[in-house]
């Protein structure tokens, strides 16, 4: 747990770094903080035959977890040797991420877009259940204390720039995720309408 937490903040350090934000560990802290609500997950996902497919964009393979974005900070994921994973691209279209199990797989949360204004997105994800082989991956989802305030970096706003994000805390933010459905999309609850 502590070496995976460890990549975590080194992720989220050099990417302060490549926005150029100061002190580095500003979003890193969060997940060092004692009272970081971050969690670990291991998902099994057993084989399953082949169904017809019911909506058409699933090519007969089951739904192991429906589409969603993670709410919390970052994620980084690591799975056996099996495919499930895709992303959804921005014209809805489904990509499969290629099975690898020496490799992570980091997610931005949606904490992270707001923390970042929207310069690092959430992206949608889903796992359809293999054919023929078990998929297991494990996660670590690092969150920030239940009492942090989420809005976007002071050092990121520069000039005129308005946030995008009303601000809420992470205890929020979670009741919100756990009364919505899986699929929602949460953030929408907290964007600031533009004003024309
Ligand atoms: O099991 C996977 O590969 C992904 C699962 C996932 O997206 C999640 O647990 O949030
Ligand atoms: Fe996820």
């Amino acid at each position: 747990m502590n070496s995976v937490k460890k990549m975590a903040c080194e992720i989220l350090e050099t990417m302060a770094d490549g926005l150029k934000i100061q002190p580095r560990n500003v979003l890193s802290k969060l997940l060092m903080d004692e009272e970081s609500d971050s969690v670990f997950r291991v998902n099994h996902y057993p084989p399953c035959p082949e169904v017809q497919p019911l909506n058409g964009n699933s090519n007969g393979n089951m739904i192991g977890f429906g589409e969603h974005t993670d709410p919390q900070i970052i994620s980084v994921l690591r799975s056996n040797n099996t495919s499930g994973l895709q992303i959804s691209l921005r014209d809805g279209s489904w990509i499969s991420v290629p099975p690898d199990h020496n490799s992570f797989f980091i997610n931005v949360g949606d904490s992270l877009q707001v923390m970042t204004n929207g310069r690092f997105r959430s992206v949608k994800h889903r796992v359809l259940s293999n054919r023929e082989k078990a998929r297991v991956s494990m996660i670590y989802f690092g969150g920030p204390p239940l009492s942090e305030k989420i809005a976007p970096l002071p050092s990121l706003m520069r000039g005129d720039q308005q946030s995008l994000y009303k601000e809420f805390t992470w205890f929020e933010y979670k009741r919100c995720a756990f009364n919505s459905r899986l699929a929602a999309n949460r953030l929408i609850h907290f964007e600031k309408i533009a004003a024309s």
